[in-house]
């Protein structure tokens, strides 16, 4: 394992810590976390500790550590945009902006659709990657803790500070080769908040989102605290915006049979009855009380070849969403206009309903997609 502290510690973890440990998970994530795939910061002690800094591999004797001779992966800090790639070549970008994931390439190929008009200079949500939504889904509910919010919460446009990169080798699937993982850590807290955010929403939460890359996934996780002494809820979508070459030429596995909302349809309530569903016109559907083992796929129709694969810990609610022609054309920040083509947006959350936290609780979630590639 090799952890690099790329900055102090901030307000966000010193008040974790401080509770640290001790919390009750809520229900919803009561789930047994896989370490390989959600540890998240917060529970890591060694890379929020003052001791992390002694072991930045700068300072690590060249003769100590098996793994010292391999290729690690490789970080860059730019203008507010963080970058990390793989020896094998697979790379993740994120946007301190909303921690919004803007690539991410394997194979050479980048998996997410970034729309060509998005604003890329924090003046608004990004159009594309991994927009984090939270703590709303969509437009606000009148006479709610979240009413004065803009539609989707305040996470993807806030600016998250960069806790951190570890890195850590796992055995390849290969039985001599090892992969290498590395894990980006963002913060986001209510002192970061603008003053805007800070009077709509006025309760004290620590949020930490860790974007792991491994050779063949992409996994995001978000962790929730509660740091104040009044419950707040929450809702929380990871809007992923995938990338394809055709929408005709894909299909959406794993929803048949489950219950969903139609936002297209006055937001009534139907069945899917497709193993195998066509998305043929505006989509814009919340499937709810999914298994988060089971995974959606998006397949090719031609020869049912998995394009992805997506499983989620702790989030049960899935959206789908295509914006089809007219609505494309009606977003200012979508282009080229005939883009609808090649985005299909399969959204991990939370959104049916609120997960409450009463104080000192903590609740986590996260996704993890595997490209075909
Ligand atoms: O335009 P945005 O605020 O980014 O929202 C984009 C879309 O997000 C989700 O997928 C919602 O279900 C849609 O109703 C919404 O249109």
């Amino acid at each position: 394992m090799s952890y690099t502290q790329c900055r102090s510690p901030g307000a966000l973890v010193a008040r974790q810590n401080k509770t640290g440990g001790a919390d009750k998970i809520p229900r919803a994530s009561n789930v047994k976390h896989q370490a390989s795939l959600f540890s998240l910061s917060t529970f890591n002690p060694i890379l929020f500790s003052p001791f992390s800094y002694t072991m930045d591999r700068s300072n690590k004797p060249s003769a100590i550590g098996v793994g010292a001779s391999l290729p690690q992966p490789t970080l860059s800090i730019k203008d507010n945009i963080i970058e990390a790639s793989l020896p094998t070549g697979q790379s993740v970008t994120v946007h301190l902006y909303g921690a919004t994931v803007t690539s991410w390439k394997t194979g050479g190929q980048e998996q997410l659709f970034v729309s060509e008009k998005a604003h890329l200079d924090g003046s608004k949500p990004i159009r594309g990657g991994i927009p984090l939504v939270f703590p709303v889904f969509g437009p606000p509910p009148q006479n709610h803790a979240t009413s004065t919010l803009p539609q989707h919460g305040f996470a993807r446009n806030s600016n998250w500070e960069f806790l951190g990169k570890s890195s850590s080798e796992a055995p390849g699937r290969d039985s001599d080769q090892t992969d290498l993982t590395v894990k980006l850590d963002f913060g986001l807290s209510h002192s970061m908040l603008t003053d805007e955010f800070r009077a709509a929403w006025p309760y004290e939460f620590g949020l930490v989102y860790s974007v792991t890359l491994t050779t063949d996934t992409l996994e995001t996780a978000l962790q929730v605290r509660n740091e104040g002494q009044q419950n707040f809820d929450f809702q929380v979508l990871m809007h992923t915006y995938l990338s394809i070459a055709d929408i005709s030429d894909i299909r959406v596995k794993g929803l048949e049979s489950k219950t969903y909302i139609d936002k297209t349809l006055q937001a009534t309530s139907h069945t899917e009855s497709s193993p195998a569903l066509a998305i043929t016109q505006e989509t814009d559907r919340v499937y709810q009380q999914l298994a988060p083992a089971v995974p959606i796929v998006v397949a090719s129709a031609k020869d049912d070849q998995s394009l992805f694969s997506i499983t989620r810990e702790g989030l049960t609610d899935v959206v789908v969403w295509n914006p089809w022609i007219e609505k494309a054309k009606g977003m200012a920040d979508f282009g080229p206009d005939e883009a609808y083509k090649n985005m299909i947006c399969v959204e991990a959350g939370s959104v049916s309903g609120w997960q409450t936290l009463e104080a000192g609780e903590a609740w986590e979630g996260g996704q993890s997609i595997k490209s075909r590639l």
